[in-house]
């Protein structure tokens, strides 16, 4: 089938280059004309495993295009996904205007049948208003209207897109619901099909959910610290009960990124809205920010004077295997040290050249040692396998002084003893005034 992707960022691009090693053609459309240009020389502008193969194989195959002209794009398509960012408002909901926009525009354009898939992330009632926004243009029913929510996660992209532990297809019809589950009965066994609202809300639900279990972990962190109680074993032992699960119960610096963040809050947003207080989900972003405030609380309670210290810097990134630095906590720590006056220098294996763009200041290694080199304290705040795999006789044997502050977890206490660390992780060890 030809397929048209609107909006070519981390879900576009992926989505789109996915379909292609299904069989399908796709053209990829965006407003961003450096994007589009990058993408048609070859570059994949996003450092995700798997994706620059999976285009490149797709351009040898002549089955991907590009194109900043939406009305190119939508033309020939069968299908229309939108997969635009709907990011933040300052209140905290999520700005629709990029959606709506789209969908005013294909509402314009297309002359034959269409299947539209609203793939972005939007708050309940938004598939609804889009709904509203094509009719208007159309003044026919020449379409159908799918929202159909996606949970790749970034650094796992690909993989994620191509196996999808379930998925879900809003519909008004659900007779209109088979050309897409056609495409994904190849990849997922568990489709789900449902109305707009609910699978609106499957999607923020899950992402909200995720959030509160990783604040709910840092929360005990927190206690573990103050009793003498190690959260890894805390969260190994909880995890065990199926009813809870062992995955998202990594304490640290807090989730970053550009989903679980501004999702929490537009979910708070949108219970607002409907009369509910939200008081859970305030606290589990209240808990996330805290948690970046207490790292840089540990540096200055082990290091006094900080002015003209110099500090090392393992990971900018928001998780490991992406160079996305959206919200991620490298941001609000960097940013501390700053104001602190400390000397930085940074390491990180894909997020330099985006972080510098920010923070064009800071010192930028070539490798996880040289950031190490004369640091008064090394900072932990990506879990890059790069940095679990580090030779840590060396980084010690090039540090002033041998203080490892790790807001990820990666090492066993007792490893660090061995190596002579001073070493403080997060939910491990109480660090006395
Ligand atoms: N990044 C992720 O891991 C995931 C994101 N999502 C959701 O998917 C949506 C997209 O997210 P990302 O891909 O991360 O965003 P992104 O910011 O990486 O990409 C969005 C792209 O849309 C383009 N765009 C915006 N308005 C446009 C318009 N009017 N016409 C054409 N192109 C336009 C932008 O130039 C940009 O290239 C969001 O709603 C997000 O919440 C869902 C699951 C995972
Ligand atoms: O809607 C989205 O955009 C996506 O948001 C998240 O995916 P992503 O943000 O790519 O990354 P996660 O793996 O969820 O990590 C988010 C943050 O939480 C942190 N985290 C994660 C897990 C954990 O146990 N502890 C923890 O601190 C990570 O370091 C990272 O900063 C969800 O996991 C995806 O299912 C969803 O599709």
């Amino acid at each position: 089938m030809r397929i048209c992707v609107i909006g070519s960022g981390y879900v576009g691009l992926v989505t789109g280059s996915c379909l292609t090693g299904m069989g399908h053609s796709v053209t990829l459309v965006d407003r961003d004309g450096d994007k589009i240009a990058r993408l048609k020389s070859g570059e994949t502008p996003i450092y995700e495993p798997g994706l620059a193969d999976l285009v490149g194989k797709a351009r040898g195959a002549g089955l991907i295009e590009y194109t900043t002209n939406l009305n190119e794009g939508v033309k020939n398509a069968g299908m229309i996904f939108i997969t635009v960012d709907t990011p933040c408002n300052k209140d905290g909901s999520a700005n629709l205007s990029r959606v709506l926009q789209v969908a005013e525009e294909i509402g314009k354009n297309i002359d034959d049948f269409k299947t539209i898939v609203l793939k972005s992330t939007v708050p309940v009632g938004t598939t609804r208003l889009v709904n509203e926004c094509l009719q208007k243009q159309r003044r026919s029913q020449n379409f159908e209207l799918l929202t159909n929510p996606e949970f790749l996660r970034e650094g796992n992209a690909v993989y994620d897109f191509l196996h999808p532990e379930r998925v879900i297809i809003g519909t008004e019809r659900s007779s209109y619901t088979k050309t897409l589950t056609n495409i994904y009965k190849h990849i997922c066994e568990r489709i789900i099909i449902t109305n707009w609202e609910n699978a609106e809300l499957i999607k923020y639900s899950a992402n909200a959910f995720l959030a509160a279990k990783i604040s709910f972990i840092n929360e005990i962190a927190c206690v573990c610290e103050e009793v003498g109680a190690d959260i890894t074993k805390v969260a190994e032992g909880i995890g065990y009960d199926s009813r809870i699960g062992p995955h998202f119960l990594k304490a640290g610096l807090g989730y970053g990124g550009s989903c679980l963040p501004k999702d929490v809050s537009a979910m708070i947003a949108t219970g607002q809205k409907a009369g509910c207080e939200m008081r859970l989900l305030r606290s589990v972003a209240q808990v996330n920010s805290d948690q970046r405030r207490k790292f840089v609380k540990k540096l200055s309670k082990l290091l006094p004077e900080q002015t003209g210290l110099a500090i090392g810097v393992w990971g900018l990134s928001f998780k490991p295997g992406t160079d996305d630095i959206r919200e991620s906590s490298a941001l609000e720590v960097i940013a501390q040290l700053k104001e602190l006056g400390c000397l930085i220098k940074v390491y990180d294996p894909a997020a330099m050249p985006n972080f510098k763009l920010l923070h064009p200041d800071l010192h930028y290694c070539n490798d996880l040692y040289e950031a190490a080199r004369e640091s008064e304290a090394l900072l932990i705040l990506t879990d890059w396998q790069e940095f679990v795999n580090a030779d840590l006789n060396k980084v010690g044997s090039l540090m002033k002084s041998k203080v490892i502050i790790d807001g990820r977890n990666i090492y066993e206490p007792d490893l660090m003893k061995k190596f002579a660390f001073k070493y403080y992780s997060i939910g491990r060890q109480k660090i006395d005034k």
